[in-house]
Order: C-alpha cells, then sequence, then structure tokens
C-alpha cells in the first residue's frame, strides 16, 4: 500500500466510532433492570451456543457446531485459552477507560477485533451478511466477507455502508480459473474492500462427521445459498452459459456444482502462485490459515503483508494443534515483519485479551457472532460485539491494564497457570 492510500484510509476511518460505547451498553442494561426489564438475548457468552443450537434446523447446527473428525483440533482450540492467565496489577492510578484502539494497515480500528468471514449466513437468518455487516457497521468492526458468502460481494458492501470497514476473504479457484479470480478480486476492489484474505487450509471441505450424518453440503444445494458470489459473477455466468448453452437460472444443480468445484478445487495452490494475487490486488495481502513457523517465515519472505493464525476453528483438519498454543511461537518469528491476525476458539473477552497478550494485532471471531445472527438477527450480532468488547474492555481495566498497545498488553501480563503450581520450586511470579 502506497503512503498516500495509507493516508487515504486512515482519513476514512478516524472517526467511525460505535453507536453505544460498551459500557454504556451494560450500564444502560442495569438501569432497565431498576424497571424490571430484562435483557433480550443473555449476556453469557458459553449459553449462546446452545441457545442458538437448540433453534436451528439440525443441518444448520452441524454445520456451524461441527468439526473435523472427532472434534479434537477444536476442543484443543477452546480449551488452551485455560492454561493461561491474566495477572492483575493494583494501584495502577489509571484515569481513564483502556484504549481499545489500533491501526491496521493504515486503517484506524476502534478495537482489535473483526469479524472472521463465515459463509452461508442465510442458513441461520434469512437477512445473512446483510445484518451482519450492518452491525459490524455499527459497532465500529471490519467485516470480512467470505468467497462462501450467501449475498454477493456487492449487496454487502451496500448493507455495510460509507464508514463500513470490510475486506474481502478468497477461495482461491485453481488457476485454470485465475480470470474468475481476477473478476472476484476486481469486484471487492471496486465495491470498497480495503484488504484481500486469503484462505489456505480449505482447498476442499474437510471431514466433518455432522454434515455427513445430515447429507447436508450447503453448496451442492440449488438453493442459491451457498453460491451468491459465483452465480453473480459475470465470468462464471459467461463460462457456464459457453459451456451448457444455457443460463444459470436454467440449471441451478449444475450452476451451484460447478461453482462449488471452482472454489473448492480439491487441491492446494503452491507458495509461487501467490505472486498472481500480488500482481491482481491492489492493497494488502493476509494468507489466512498459518499454523507453522516455516510457513509463517515463507509468508513474510514472498512479501504479503500479514496472516491470520488459524486453524479454521477445528473444522478442517482433526488431531491437530491448538491454534492459541502456536501463536506466541508464530510472533516470535515474524512479528516484526508482518501483521498477526489470529482466530479459532475465542469466546469471551479474557480470550481476546490473551491473545492480544502472545502477540495478535487482531482478532478474529466466528461461531460467536453466527450464533448472536441465529438468536437475533442484526441485533443478535449487535449483542456479541458489545458483549464481547464490553468484556474485553473492562477485563482489561480492572486487570491494570491501559490499553491494547503492545507496551501494555504483553506476555508481561500473562503467567501458565501450571507455573503458578510449580512457581514455589523456582519460577518468578513478579
Ligand atoms: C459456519 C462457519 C463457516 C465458515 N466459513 C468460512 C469461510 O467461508 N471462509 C473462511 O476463511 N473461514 C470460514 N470459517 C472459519 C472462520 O473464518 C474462523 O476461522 C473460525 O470460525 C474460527 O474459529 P471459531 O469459530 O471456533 O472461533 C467458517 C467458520 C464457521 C463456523
Amino acid at each position: 500500500m502506497t503512503q498516500e492510500q495509507a493516508a487515504q484510509h486512515r482519513a476514512r476511518f478516524s472517526d467511525h466510532k460505535p453507536q453505544q460505547d460498551a459500557y454504556d451498553y451494560e450500564m444502560e442494561t442495569y438501569q432497565k433492570g431498576l424497571q424490571y426489564e430484562r435483557p433480550p438475548l443473555t449476556f453469557q457468552a458459553s449459553k449462546w451456543e446452545t441457545l442458538a443450537c437448540d433453534r436451528m434446523s439440525a443441518e444448520s447446527k452441524g454445520y456451524v457446531h461441527g468439526s473435523a473428525g472427532s472434534r479434537e483440533t477444536d476442543d484443543k482450540n477452546k480449551s488452551a485459552f485455560k492454561k493461561w492467565s491474566i495477572v492483575p496489577r493494583r494501584l495502577t492510578g489509571h484515569k481513564q477507560f483502556p484504549d481499545l484502539t489500533t491501526e491496521i494497515f493504515g486503517e484506524k480500528l476502534q478495537v482489535p477485533i473483526a469479524m472472521a468471514p463465515v459463509g452461508v449466513l442465510r442458513i441461520f437468518n434469512p437477512e445473512g451478511e446483510v445484518a451482519a455487516t450492518k452491525a459490524a457497521a455499527k459497532e465500529a468492526v471490519p467485516y470480512i466477507l467470505s468467497t462462501a458468502a450467501s449475498t454477493s460481494i456487492e449487496d454487502v458492501a451496500k448493507a455495510n455502508g460509507e464508514d463500513g470497514q470490510r475486506w474481502y476473504q478468497l477461495y482461491w479457484p485453481n488457476r485454470e480459473n485465475d480470470d474468475i479470480t481476477i473478476s472476484l478480486l476486481q469486484r471487492a476492489k471496486k465495491a470498497g474492500y480495503t484488504t484481500l484474505f486469503v484462505t489456505l487450509d480449505t482447498y476442499l471441505l474437510g471431514w466433518r462427521p455432522s454434515d455427513m450424518d445430515n447429507g447436508y453440503n450447503p453448496f451442492l444445494r440449488a438453493d442459491q445459498i451457498g453460491v451468491a458470489l459465483g452465480f453473480s459473477d459475470p465470468v462464471y455466468r459467461k463460462r457456464f452459459k459457453e459451456q451448457y448453452g444455457a443460463e444459470i437460472e436454467e440449471k441451478m444443480g449444475e450452476a451451484a456444482s460447478g461453482w462449488m468445484r471452482t472454489i473448492f478445487n480439491g487441491f492446494s495452490h503452491s507458495w509461487e502462485d501467490v505472486k498472481f494475487l500480488q500482481e491482481h490486488w491492489d492493497g494488502p495481502i493476509v494468507l489466512k490459515g498459518i499454523q507453522t513457523i516455516s510457513d509463517a517465515k515463507k509468508a513474510a519472505e514472498i512479501g504479503v503483508q500479514g496472516i491470520v493464525v488459524s486453524n479454521h476453528g477445528g473444522r478442517q483438519q482433526d488431531g491437530g494443534n491448538s491454534s492459541l498454543g502456536m501463536l506466541p511461537h508464530i510472533v516470535d518469528a515474524v512479528g516484526d515483519k508482518l501483521k498477526i491476525f489470529f482466530d479459532s476458539g475465542i469466546r469471551c473477552g479474557a480470550d481476546i485479551a490473551k491473545a492480544l497478550a502472545l502477540g495478535a494485532d487482531c482478532v478474529l471471531v466466528g461461531r460467536p457472532y453466527v450464533y448472536g445472527l441465529t438468536l437475533g438477527g442484526e441485533g443478535g450480532v449487535t449483542h456479541v460485539l458489545k458483549s464481547l468488547i464490553g468484556d474485553l474492555e473492562l477485563t482489561l481495566h480492572i486487570a491494570g491494564i491501559p490499553s491494547v498497545s503492545k507496551k501494555d498488553l504483553n506476555r508481561e501480563v500473562l503467567v501458565r497457570e501450571e507455573d503458578l503450581f510449580e512457581g514455589i520450586k523456582g519460577v518468578s511470579i513478579h
């Protein structure tokens, strides 16, 4: 990104604030409680999943809650957070709430949180991506649109609005479909998506028992839910007509499976292929799905701007490591060269604080906002975002941590819970 572009981004986003501060949301809730009014949705983050799953069809539940194989990776993602504890400091004299703002690729963020790319949101609520992206814009949280979305690139941009911060996630067609890749990138650029996230771990869907039990693959169905980006793509439409002598709408089944084979083409690209994206995307590129130090170093070598330390929420490969466990090792290797995003397993404010303390520059929230969407549409997503932000803000404030900047929120504020019990043998706990 040029200096000039960075300046433009900064100017565009610097005044974009959430409509209501998360702490005010808490206070408003207590005020309403004085009149015996209860919040429509629970603040207990650990309950969102069960409540939402109870309300979904078996297919939707299997799709969002499902993970690869025996769920081992997913389970480890979540339990890894408990291995770290935030150690509070007292009498800090801080007279302000923590500063949660940060800067990513020249864009000011009000909080170091973005909404992870999640496909097919209309299976959870008819408003799908439109509801999610509107809530993101209102809470000043960047929205990452998935290539597997059930709403087009352009319609999501419209709903996200002038002030919305939007990034685009690519499921990368194989090189025989370079013209389709270029078309997707150009559409995203034109619609105001500023950063490109390229997902590396999903060249086909993982072995997901819960989906197979339901015989459910949202991308094979002719209901247009998993294929919106393809069906609205001029290059894919032209190709389809040439091949079938018919419009997509006349042969929906073939068009849906054709699009699925285009974006989940079965085989991995190579490091050399990334050059193609660098030639065709004018802006920062972030590789999503990095889980090893050597891949993180290669990402830095080939000159992309960031990585997401992620294992797709354990949905792709079973028997894997926790994403959080790898985070500090990767940060030590490339944290000074790349922006480090993190996801997989974040469920509450303290989880966010821990990932940031371990060196992430920004975290992505996945399943929790899908549960909010199921429970309350746009309002449900808003509630989840406000809750996570409020929880993060007060967790930091009460721990005596004045900001999310690396000088304040770093490994010094953490202790491994295990070491506390070993500490007597010589681990220093300052
Ligand atoms: C229902 C669902 C759909 C997803 N779709 C996508 C997608 O289209 N593209 C992508 O890169 N990641 C996708 N992800 C992965 C998320 O971006 C993110 O990596 C993951 O949700 C993080 O794990 P967590 O949900 O356990 O926090 C999806 C996740 C879920 C739960």
